[in-house]
């Protein structure tokens, strides 16, 4: 399999420079900037991509790249730097990189300077992503420029014989509207690499590796009845038969008839042998009283998990012993935002997420087959694996549920409320024949209380937000423009029927910069 290295330097969007090139049917995988020399030329990349990231490339103690690595690449293994990595080869190559007065932030006019090798069959002008404060400002001998925007001369440049590129802008942001087209010129054509990756292939490659690592012990899972660890438990159900046991919690913060909803698929319709439901609604909810801070609540629901599991392994141990592994539906966005991307410490951390806020004492191992994948690949693996279509289609849910959605300190009243609002969301979505094009939709509780009149009665009552998205990945989206007629009715509902809300606002912010979830 022809392989794509990308190289991390903690950008925001490293990852889906990977999955675009999977997507073009390339295997792509991202490795730390530091990672040695030894093993990238053992990997045998046909190209090599630097991220952007937060530093500048200035500043003392930024990340960079050895001699020996550009001696390694150059004239034999295309390169491309994508901002902070074009600002790399700016440096490396002897031109300068400055931090420019005016910032480029968004969709950004680009004019294409030469319409051949990279930029193949693009317009005179396109649309690209920026995101930087720096840019190189004087281009390195032997290179020339590519493209330009109106505050950043060189956007674009290369060394046509070497095979070294540089953009300011961000190909694989959807907001760049060639940019795939653009990465397909380096990859397929500049690096030469053929187009034999297929997720198919990638099944019998974990099962093997699951047999391997686990032998005949015996695995709990973490299963929500998400599309991520449903597809993992369908995964090593093929690996390793009944010696799966997935688990099944309900934390307190699930949505309504979630439960029962779970309970059939998996009991009923899958028939997971060793399926175990446990409640443990009453220690979550103690847990998290009078906790307002989002982080604070990731942590304590994340490490509440991890004593579930372990209680109850024990108490399974008592008739299957060997229990030591706790395999979890954790897939690549989720340790990007973590900051648990293997960018590691140098990127910004946005929040945690539950599952990846483990506690430093956990005895069993962790097991996460899809932590290379992305949501799209996942889908596809749950299709192949005969996962229900229903199942497949389920809008994304946090672990942290609606501890997360409850905005400031949560109590049982607010999220039995936020439940009945929110199943009548998905409820109406589902009627407008919307809920498979849009991305989430959900309700939120705002602890504000707002006037209002009912009956010719004053009411004084709590908020609820609407946040309906559309994305493909969950890294950029966009709020959904719905009917107003849509709306309306969600509204009316909300108010008419739940107890304690008497107001609906609908959330018209886009991510970045708000995020999806409140918290
Ligand atoms: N209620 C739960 N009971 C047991 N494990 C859970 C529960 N909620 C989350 N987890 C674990 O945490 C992991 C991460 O949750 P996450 O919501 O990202 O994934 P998912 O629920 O599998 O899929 P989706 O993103 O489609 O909701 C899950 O894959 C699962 O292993
Ligand atoms: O499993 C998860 N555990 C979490 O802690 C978590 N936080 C956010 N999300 C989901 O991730 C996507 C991006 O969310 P944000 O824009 O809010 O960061 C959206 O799809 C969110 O629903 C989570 N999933
Ligand atoms: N997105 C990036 O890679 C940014 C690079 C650098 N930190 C800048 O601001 O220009
Ligand atoms: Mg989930």
């Amino acid at each position: 399999m022809d392989l794509i290295i990308v190289l991390d330097f903690g950008g925001q969007y490293t990852h889906l420079i990977a999955r675009r090139i999977r997507e073009l049917g390339i295997y792509s995988e991202i490795l730390p900037y530091n990672a040695p020399l030894e093993k990238i030329a053992n990997l045998n990349p046909k190209g090599i991509i630097l991220s952007g990231g937060p530093s500048s490339v200035y500043e003392k103690d930024a990340p960079y790249l050895k001699q020996e690595f550009y001696e390694y690449a150059k004239g034999n293994i295309p390169l491309l730097g994508l901002c902070y990595g074009h600002h790399l080869i700016g440096q490396y190559f002897k031109g300068k990189v400055v931090a420019h007065k005016e910032k480029e932030f968004g969709k950004t006019e680009f004019i294409v300077k030469r319409h051949d090798y990279i930029f193949k069959n693009t317009n005179p002008k396109e649309i690209v992503w920026m995101s930087h404060g720096d840019q190189v400002e004087r281009l390195p001998p032997d290179f020339e420029i590519f493209g330009s925007t109106a505050t950043c001369p060189i956007a674009a440049m290369g060394n046509i014989n070497q095979k070294i590129y540089g953009f300011q802008f961000h190909p694989e942001v959807y907001h760049t509207i060639h940019g795939k087209e653009i990465l397909r010129n380096f990859i397929i054509d500049i690096c030469q690499a053929q187009q034999n990756w297929k997720i198919d292939d990638w099944i019998e490659g974990a099962i093997k590796d699951i047999q391997k690592e686990v032998g005949e012990k015996q695995i709990i899972l973490g299963l929500s009845g998400g599309v991520d660890s449903s597809v993992v438990a369908l995964l090593l159900k093929k690996a390793i038969g009944n010696n799966v046991h997935p688990i099944f919690v309900n934390n307190g913060v699930l949505r309504k008839n979630e439960v029962e909803q779970v309970c059939d698929w998996f009991q009923n319709q899958l028939k997971f042998e060793n399926f175990h439901y446990v409640d443990a609604e009453t220690e979550f909810l103690e847990a998290l009283k009078g906790i307002e801070d989002p982080e604070e609540k990731r942590k304590i629901i994340g490490h509440q998990f991890i004593k579930v599991f372990e209680k109850t392994a024990l108490k399974l141990e008592e008739i299957h012993p060997n229990i030591e592994y706790l395999a979890q539906g954790t897939i690549y966005p989720d340790r990007v935002e973590s900051q648990a991307g293997q960018g590691g410490k140098i990127s910004s951390k946005i929040k945690s997420h539950h599952n990846l806020t483990l506690p430093d004492d956990m005895k069993l191992k962790i097991l996460e087959p899809l932590k290379d994948l992305y949501k799209d690949e996942v889908r596809k693996l749950g299709f192949l694996l005969g996962l229900p279509q229903e199942l497949i289609g389920r809008h994304p849910f946090p672990g942290p549920g609606l501890a997360v959605r409850c905005i400031g300190d949560i109590t049982k009243e607010k999220l039995d409320t936020l439940r009945d609002a929110d199943a009548i969301v998905i409820e109406e979505i589902k009627k407008a024949g919307l809920y498979d094009q849009i991305w989430q939709a959900f309700a939120v509780f705002l602890p504000v209380k707002s006037v209002g009149v009912m009956g010719d009665y004053r009411t004084y009552e709590y908020l609820c937000a609407l946040r309906i998205v559309e994305s493909i990945d969950a890294m950029t989206a966009n709020f959904a423009k719905l009917d107003w007629s849509i709306l309306e009715q969600i509204s009316s509902r909300i108010i008419n029927e739940v107890i304690g809300i008497n107001r609906v606002v609908y959330d018209i912010s886009n991510k970045p910069p708000a995020t999806i979830e409140f918290e």
